[in-house]
């Protein structure tokens, strides 16, 4: 059956349905990395953005309409997420060999895998089954989703409200070896960070004045920054080490070695032992991945992924 009758993720869920599903996400996942590195990391976002929004039911793929306001326009996605024609991509190749079959949240779970390990990352099993949902929640992608200046303990707060630990929290942040930012996300360390015109000094003040060049005080917010310098489209445990030398870029990625001893015990290790840090990876992108997901006959299964079935 098309409908995730069990009500529980199994990576065998388009086996009978659409054997080559998993080939054909790969296929045009390999074709976008080839073409511009960075849509990796840009397509493990999406998967994430989704699934801290009302779960993983490719709510973030919606555009806005008559009666729906995208997520796409909430305060940490706009001139941001980024990766949607891939995605639509993904789908029109999926709907030509197995029309109205394999979900669009599926498609971002799997994008996630395959893009994780196109930039050199663990492989995992992907749980299948989610399907799409009828609705967008613009205040949860507002409220939901971390923001680079939070808090340590709002960061994690809004990690253990979708169930997930400090564990998750440290390991999911390694995603943070792919990928580019923009100077608006972090500039406030480079100059005021609390209020009295003064940099954050957990930062190292070498790479500050290095990152201040090209994210002014005021201007270029659009300029963006690879996140990890050492190895900006290889995903590794070079993450960890750069906060550990107090080189991460984010408010969020620093404060994991400033605010907390366990998260510090986290990141010596991931820094020390990439395997560790590969493994748990994939177990946490699993468990990010079963955050609430539609089965059964909730929701449906989207002909396009930016608007719901009339
Ligand atoms: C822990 C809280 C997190 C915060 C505060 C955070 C924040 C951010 C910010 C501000 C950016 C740059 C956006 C921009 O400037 O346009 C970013 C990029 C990115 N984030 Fe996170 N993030 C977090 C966790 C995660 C998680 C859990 C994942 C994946 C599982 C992830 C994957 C990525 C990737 C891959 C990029 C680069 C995207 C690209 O180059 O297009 N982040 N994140
Ligand atoms: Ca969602």
């Amino acid at each position: 059956s098309k409908s995730n009758y069990y009500g529980y993720l199994y990576p065998q869920f388009y086996d009978w349905s659409c054997p080559q599903a998993k080939e054909i996400v790969k296929s045009v996942v390999a074709k976008a990395v080839a073409r511009e590195a960075r849509m990796a990391a840009s397509l493990l976002r999406l998967h994430f953005h989704d699934c801290f929004v009302k779960g993983c039911d490719a709510s973030l793929l919606l555009d806005s309409s008559a009666t729906l306001i995208s997520e796409k326009r909430s305060n940490t996605n706009r001139n941001s997420v980024r990766g949607f024609e891939v995605i639509d991509e993904i789908k029109s190749a999926l709907e030509k060999e197995c029309p109205q079959t394999v979900s669009c949240a599926d498609i971002l779970a799997l994008a996630a895998r395959d893009s994780t390990v196109l930039a050199g990352g663990p492989n995992w099993e992907v749980p299948l089954g989610r399907r799409d949902s009828r609705d967008a929640s613009l205040s949860g992608s507002n409220n939901n989703i971390p923001a680079p200046n939070n808090t340590f303990n709002t960061i994690l707060t809004k990690f253990k409200l979708k169930g997930l630990d400090l564990v998750d929290l440290v390991t999911l942040s390694g995603s943070h070896t792919i990928g580019n930012a923009r100077c608006t996300s972090f500039r406030q360390r480079l100059y005021n960070q609390s209020g009295n015109s003064l940099p954050d000094y957990t930062l190292d003040q070498t790479y500050a004045a290095q990152l201040r060049t090209r994210c002014p005080k005021s201007g270029g917010d659009q300029n963006l920054f690879v996140m990890d310098f050492v190895s900006p489209t290889k995903f590794d445990n070079s993450y960890f080490k750069n906060l550990l030398a107090s080189r991460g870029l984010f408010n969020s990625d620093q404060v994991l070695v400033t605010k907390n001893q366990a998260t510090l015990a986290l990141v010596k290790l991931y820094a020390e032992n990439n395997e560790i840090f590969f493994e748990q990876f994939a177990k946490s992108m699993v468990k990010m991945g079963n955050i609430s997901p539609l089965t059964g006959y909730r929701g449906e299964i989207r002909k396009n992924c930016r608007m719901m079935n009339s």
